[in-house]
């Protein structure tokens, strides 16, 4: 039977637990095996937890759980975690599947991930803007103080424009995150006009910027975000894991119960057939019960699907898509040795953003190679990925000149179609995890769209269930 019940919120009873029960609930006895990771779908196996995929908010609800000994079995469709959150290693380069950046003041995150072991590499605190022919750098005044003087005179933006950057910085800095994400919201674009942002520096930084970081270059994303990530940004450093991106999904992981995580076990659908808690169906027609509840971290167009057909109560608007491309070059082939971003403000062309990998961890290639990332905003569905590569190349030839650039070694084109929900107003950034009843949901679209909004839905929805079970203190 499909997914029959009504989605109405319900608090169910407090479960008393004879010993028996205890057992079985909580991680008593788990015998410790060599890994977290099972490479083949549960056989005659379940625990009181079901959770369905393990990007960030699936680990960071499975950690909760961990965190009170509630044993759980955690899901995975693909063939390793971490969701959107991946790196393959392509000839001894690290190749994040897409341009991703780790803010480390990012708070949930703070929580979770040990960043020493992470080995975190910045950013430079600004951005090398491509105007007009040549290359003009903004930078954060408190990080590269005299950079950000001789930026004052830079075509990018006025003076005044400066001046409202480190006001918008004192204005967020002075909000709490549960202000910023509940706060009455507006299009960022309109945000920056209303504080009083030139055209100039909205179309050369913050449309280059922000649209890198929403994948969207209308700049329509809420103010919500604008404005948490704005704060992240003025407390935090831009990192790089030295072993890539996916270093922290697999971080997550490590610290889970041995056997927990299944890999290549894709749920068709939850149901509730005859019982009061939802039943879970894999692909290879194994069925599985929580007995405290299901926890679905799967991306918001999934949820739909594996719900048979039922829609959500918010309806979807389209999502944010991203092309990433990759290329090789010799060390002494590329124009710079800084750890710096560079971004399109000339208003042309399909290149948002690029840099050069390498220079910002040497980890991500070999001793004597560059490493350079280049991000286009949207899916391009129109172009081959000849077509597309093409197109970059004599662009960047245009940046950088063409005996450059054509030594460069295309190594790979991702493109991502569901990078990111959609978050232009109105949104609603603090979901309730409940769904059903033993049903929560977590994800990105239940919060901020970022690796902290992952991992803060998959605590709460873990936390939720827990509320409901009378099973831990929150
Ligand atoms: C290219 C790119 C760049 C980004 N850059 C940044 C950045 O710089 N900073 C930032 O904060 N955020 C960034 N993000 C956003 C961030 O990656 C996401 O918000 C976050 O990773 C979402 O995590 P999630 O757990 O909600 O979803 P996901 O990572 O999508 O995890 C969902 C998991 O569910 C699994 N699954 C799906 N269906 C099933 C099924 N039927 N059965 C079992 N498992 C299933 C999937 O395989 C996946 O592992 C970026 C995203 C992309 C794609």
């Amino acid at each position: 039977m499909a997914f029959t019940r009504s989605l109405s919120i319900s608090v169910l009873s407090p479960v008393s637990l004879t010993p028996n029960t205890a057992q079985r609930f909580f991680n008593l006895h788990i015998p410790h095996a060599s890994s977290q990771l099972s490479p083949n779908p549960p056989h005659h196996k379940t625990a009181p937890v079901i959770i369905i995929g393990g990007g960030l908010a699936g680990l960071s609800a499975a950690t909760r759980l961990h965190s009170e000994n509630i044993s759980f079995i955690l899901l995975e469709a693909s063939d390793a975690v971490g969701g959107r959150v991946r790196t393959d290693n392509v000839d001894g380069f690290l190749l994040d599947r897409g341009f991703q950046i780790f803010i480390t003041a990012y708070p949930e995150a703070q929580k979770l991930l040990n960043y020493d072991e992470l080995n975190l590499h910045k950013f430079y605190s600004g951005a090398r803007i491509f105007y007009d022919g040549q290359f003009h750098t903004v930078a954060d005044p408190l990080r590269h103080f005299s950079d950000s003087i001789l930026s004052l005179a830079n075509p990018i933006g006025s003076v005044l424009d400066k001046l409202l950057i480190a006001l918008t910085r004192i204005r967020v800095l002075g909000k709490s995150n549960d202000e910023i994400l509940g706060a009455s919201e507006v299009p960022t674009i309109e945000l920056l006009s209303n504080i009083g942002f030139s055209d100039s520096i909205i179309n050369k930084f913050f449309r280059p910027f922000f649209g890198g970081i929403f994948f969207d270059k209308e700049l329509e994303t809420t103010s919500r975000l604008f404005d948490f990530i704005f704060k992240c940004l003025a407390l935090g450093d831009n990192t790089l894991p030295a072993k890539g991106i996916g270093e922290i999904p697999k971080q997550l992981a490590e610290k889970l119960p041995s056997g927990s995580i299944f890999l290549n076990s894709k749920v068709v659908s939850v149901d509730f057939d005859d019982s009061d808690l939802p039943t879970v169906r894999l692909e290879n027609g194994e069925i599985l019960g929580g007995e405290l509840g299901v926890i679905m971290a799967v991306e918001e167009p999934v949820i739909e699907e594996i719900l048979a057909g039922r829609r959500l109560p918010n309806q979807r608007k389209p999502a944010r898509s991203t092309v990433c491309l990759y290329f090789s070059a010799d060390r002494d082939k590329i124009p710079v040795s800084d750890p710096v971003l560079f971004l399109n403000g000339s208003g042309k062309g399909i290149v948002n953003n690029m840099f050069f990998a390498t220079n910002v961890a040497q980890s991500y290639g070999p001793m004597d190679k560059a490493l350079v990332s280049v991000s286009l905003i949207g899916l391009f569905e129109d172009a081959s990925d000849d077509g597309l590569l093409e197109e970059v190349i004599g662009e960047l030839s245009g940046w950088f000149g063409a005996s450059m650039v054509g030594e460069w070694r295309h190594l790979r084109t991702y493109r991502i179609e569901f990078a990111q929900p959609n978050q232009c107003p109105p949104t609603d950034l603090a979901k309730n995890p409940q769904l059903g009843p033993g049903l929560y949901l977590c994800g990105d679209y239940m919060t901020s769209a970022t690796f902290d909004g992952a991992m803060l839905s998959g605590r709460k929805a873990a936390e939720a269930l827990l509320g409901d079970r009378a099973l831990a203190r929150l």
